[in-house]
């Protein structure tokens, strides 16, 4: 799929984004971009639709009314073929990681390569093995099943697989959830890494304000149905809405701004 010029480099554009469950309205009127190249983190209290807003961007979840564009390109009303084209330019990393248990790593990276190419399983296992080793785990995990593999290394296994077709987007939901803060400030700084050497686009769900203060260039708060703002620390800081003052100026808060101040963030 060629790629449309896009006048503002915006690589996803939502607009008018609505989004309900029953009774239960999620988003209203969302509106959000998202620049090229940016890591962008999506904070907002638990049950602000954080998931739900990805789900929506990557066709998981179908919403009453808005757009979402991806590359230029509106998602509804694809055809078949162009729909898995542009699937094949984004990897995501659900929250729980969602490897399939009863496969290894490697077999785990090869399945979007099995569901989109006819490649060989020599070449396949040779990508797998090059994933492993990109997102930093030894190669004696591909053989392994995700049982075998501590919180971390199941992430950085999620991590492979969502890289496995050398995308130029990445989703993650959550991704230092539940992993101790020596592991969640390596796998933020791998990110930031992966970020950069290939040239990725990144769409970062978290409630880690590390993570935020250290490799988010902009950051968009959902309230009130909506993305309230976006911007950076700084502008957020000085952002007047409580959930915003309580999440930047609350004692994690501060502990983050004060670590990433220490660190020359
Ligand atoms: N399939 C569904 N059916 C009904 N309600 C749903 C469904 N998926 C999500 N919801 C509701 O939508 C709201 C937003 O959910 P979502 O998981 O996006 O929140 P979140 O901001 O990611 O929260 P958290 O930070 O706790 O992960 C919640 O109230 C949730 O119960």
């Amino acid at each position: 799929m060629a790629e449309a010029p896009d006048r503002r480099g915006a690589v996803i554009r939502v607009t008018g984004l609505r989004n309900s469950f029953g009774e239960q309205v999620i988003h209203d009127n969302l509106d959000l971009e998202v620049r090229r190249g940016e890591i962008i983190g999506v904070v907002g209290g638990s049950g602000t639709g954080k998931t739900v807003l990805m789900r929506a961007i990557i066709g998981l979840q179908r919403y009453d009314a808005g757009e979402v564009e991806i590359f230029g390109r509106r998602v509804s009303g694809l055809g078949e073929l162009e729909e898995l084209e542009l699937r094949r330019q984004f990897g995501v990393l659900f929250q729980n990681g969602a490897l399939f248990s009863t496969l290894t790593v490697a077999e785990n990276i090869e399945v979007p390569m099995r569901e989109f190419y006819r490649i060989e399983d020599r070449l396949m296992d040779e990508i797998a093995a090059y994933k492993i080793a990109m997102v930093g785990l030894p190669p004696d995990a591909g053989p392994k099943h995700p049982s075998e593999l501590s919180g971390g290394m199941k992430k950085r296994a999620g991590l492979a697989r969502a890289l496995s077709l050398d995308p130029r987007l990445l989703f993650l939901d959550e991704p230092t959830a539940g992993l101790d803060p020596i592991g969640a400030a390596a796998f933020d700084q791998l990110i930031l890494q992966l970020r950069d050497a290939l040239d990725l686009t990144v769409f970062l769900i978290t409630h880690d304000l590390d993570t935020l203060h250290t490799i988010c260039d902009r950051v968009a708060v959902l309230a009130d149905k909506r993305v309230l703002t976006v911007g950076t620390i700084e502008e957020l800081l000085a952002f007047d809405h409580p959930w915003v003052q309580e999440y930047f100026h609350g004692p994690r808060g501060r502990a983050a701004l004060a670590g990433a101040a220490a660190a020359g963030v």
